[in-house]
């Protein structure tokens, strides 16, 4: 954790917030109603202090308060910094639970989980009575989890409240929402708004609309470089991890010229994909006349306080995950953000003092945003939702009850995938299957499940669930721009002719013969951390494959069977190479690239199958596997008829070059 306080700091920061005043009469309206709104300028202490207040008002008698977070580094770092506030170690009154992290026990009383783990923990127990109070923290994200989230809970307190007994308290909280249409979901609630912010923002806005936002955020982060005192850090808001690499690689340059004119820079990359040590760089505190820069990407959004941050710089954008319905796949791009997130961003800087935000696009860019994001659950891929909620007992997910409605296109495709999957009955009456039950048991996405599954007939478990982990986890592969050439040769023994998975596969049979040797992480440029995650999540598969009787069987030394399997579970991800130079996605006719990071970039095979489509500029592949083009038409019949019909009969059987 980054700066160390006394109690007795701790404490004054916690009275200066503007909920203090008003703790008393929040209170009152929490013991009146069973569901309340809860709007509060971003800073004003929502998320910090009301599970302190409902904690120690004893309205944990029955159970634990759990606080939801869209993102795992805001569940944990909130986490800490409650923990710190009560002066409670950390996992015991309170924690946090993320996917594959558990630091909470069967005492702790507030725990923050991401809202993709209370989901799984509905699964398990449709009525949540583990808890008294739940509170859906950022609301105004929409995002999936916590979209569905807002049903599961209403029916738990409904038919808690039918019980008679335990009930349960729902607490929707979020700086910037629209407030009308929460409250009618939610039978009216009733809303309490909290006035004020503890610090004020100035915000300015570009005069111009900028082309290049990367270009007018450098010059912006050099200006402000040259005036402001060296302890007023700066949050600069970009869009993803090579956009981050190559801005720190410019900022770190101008830096060093200016040398000695100005205060040292600092820069700390912060991004999903950075292991948790490095992401963490970020919140701690620089030594003296050294300003701390960060780079980050929405991660930083909500929710969290980075100590020192007085300037945001807000590029305005943001990669997005969109459902291509074309491909049956998501999609990530970069998109315009929406005014609820400019202002999001903009909070970042007035939390602990005054501060300003700078905003590369102008007022008028500005005031044509849309005013909320579009719900996640009306563009990404609902897959795992259908899959979930039909865990959960749903019997329609076309008539659940949506605080708004996906497309049925997308609730449809859904259906479609899960049944060619195996997992549904059929689309029209979709229950689940023994496959099903089991992909519901997994925390994967239901096409990895569908690996692990049938990696029993083929004798490649063992294979399987380490490849399965390795792309849970976080990248092993570090690629410091700086060194990207040098760690590409010394890793080059690891790489596979077979594509990206055997290689992992490979670094991970290395890490593990090194004795998940930290030392030798840093000599191949892989990352340990991450590594020791995938050790994790390894182990937590191993267990629940025992549970459900498949055995860990190795096919080592042959490979075939490993890309057999990855075949069947990901036959809507294959693609062609065609003529022209580029490849035909199965099926849908999607044209996209071998994505350069992979061992198969020059080698261009016929026929690929991948686990991930991403857009910067071009429609690229990531995690490549070769396969034979015959095997694809070994998979079972049913499936592929039903992959002829889901793409309208373009699957005219295996194109060749
Ligand atoms: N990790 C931390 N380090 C230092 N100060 C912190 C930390 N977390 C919170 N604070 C302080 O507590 C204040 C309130 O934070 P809290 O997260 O409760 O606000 P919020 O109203 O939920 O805001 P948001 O909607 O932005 O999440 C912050 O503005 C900051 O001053």
């Amino acid at each position: 954790m980054p700066a160390h306080y006394s109690r007795e700091d701790l404490l004054a920061q916690r009275q200066a917030l503007p909920i203090y005043p008003v703790r008393q009469k929040l209170l009152e309206e929490m013991r009146k109603h069973q569901t309340l709104i809860v709007i509060g300028e971003t800073g004003s202490g929502k998320t910090t202090q009301i599970p302190q207040y409902i904690f120690t008002h004893g309205m944990t008698e029955n159970g634990t308060i759990a606080v939801t977070q869209p993102r795992r580094v805001a569940a944990i770092t909130l986490a800490t910094r409650v923990a710190q506030e009560m002066g409670a170690q950390l996992g015991t009154t309170v924690g946090y639970t993320v996917r594959f992290e558990d630091m909470s026990n069967f005492k702790t009383k507030i725990k923050f989980l991401t809202d993709g783990m209370l989901l799984r923990e509905a699964m398990l127990d449709p009525l949540l009575k583990r808890y008294s109070v739940i509170i859906l923290d950022e609301a105004h994200e929409r995002t999936i989890h916590t979209d569905v989230l807002f049903s599961v809970v209403k029916t738990a307190q409904k038919r808690r409240a039918e019980q008679g007994n335990n009930k349960l308290k729902i607490v929707i909280m979020s700086a910037t929402m629209d407030v009308d249409h929460f409250s009618l979901y939610f039978n009216k609630a009733s809303v309490v708004y909290l006035e004020g912010r503890q610090f004020p923002i100035q915000v300015f806005h570009a005069k111009q609309t900028q082309e290049d936002y990367l270009f007018s955020s450098l010059v912006t982060l050099f200006q402000i470089h040259k005036d402001a005192p060296a302890d007023h850090h700066i949050l600069i808001f970009l869009t993803g991890q090579e956009e981050i690499e190559a801005f720190a690689k410019s900022a770190r340059t101008i830096a060093k010229d200016l040398q000695g004119k100005y205060p040292n820079l600092k820069v700390c990359p912060l991004f999903a994909n950075l292991p948790q040590n490095q992401q963490m760089e970020a919140f701690n505190n620089p030594p003296p006349n050294t300003r701390k820069v960060v780079l980050s990407t929405n991660i930083a959004e909500t929710s969290v306080t980075i100590d020192g941050i007085r300037y945001v710089i807000d590029c305005g954008r943001v990669k997005a995950r969109t459902h291509m319905p074309a491909t049956g796949m998501d999609i990530l791009r970069i998109q315009k953000i929406a005014q609820a997130q400019a202002w999001q961003r903009a909070g970042r800087a007035g939390r602990q003092a005054a501060g300003f935000c700078y905003r590369a696009y102008t007022l008028n860019d500005f005031e044509k945003m849309a005013p909320n994001p579009i719900p996640e659950i009306q563009r990404c891929s609902l897959t795992t939702v259908v899959l979930q909620l039909l865990a959960l007992g749903v019997q329609d997910p076309l008539n659940f009850d949506f605080m708004d409605k996906p497309p049925t296109e997308l609730i449809e495709g859904a259906m479609r995938e899960l049944h060619l999957l195996g997992g549904i009955q059929s689309t029209e009456k979709p229950v689940l299957t023994e496959v099903g039950q089991q992909m519901a048991a997994f925390p994967l996405d239901p096409r990895f499940t569908k690996l692990i599954l049938a990696s029993k007939e083929l004798g490649c478990t063992e294979e399987i669930v380490s490849i399965v982990a390795l792309l849970s986890a976080d990248s092993i592969m570090i690629n410091a721009t700086a060194q990207r050439e040098q760690a590409n040769n010394v890793r080059a023994k690891f790489a596979s002719s077979e594509g990206d998975h055997m290689t992992l596969l490979n670094i991970f049979r290395a890490f593990r013969t090194a004795k998940q040797n930290r030392n030798w992480c840093f000599e191949n440029f892989v990352n340990y951390r991450n590594l020791l995650y995938a050790v994790e999540v390894r182990k937590q598969l191993a267990e629940l494959c025992e549970r459900m009787n498949i055995p860990m069987k190795s096919c080592n030394p042959q490979t075939e069977p490993v890309r057999r399997c990855l075949l069947s579970g990901l036959f809507l991800s294959v693609a062609e190479y065609q003529r022209e130079g580029h490849y035909l996605t199965l099926g849908s006719r999607q044209t996209v690239a071998i994505h350069p990071s992979s061992v198969l970039f020059h080698s261009k095979p016929s026929c690929i199958v991948f686990t991930e489509l991403v857009q910067t500029g071009k429609r690229y592949v990531r995690q490549v596997t070769l396969i034979d083009q015959d095997w694809i038409e070994e998979l079972p019949k049913d499936t592929l008829l039903q992959l002829r019909q889901t793409f309208r009969g373009t699957v005219s059987g295996p194109h060749r070059k």
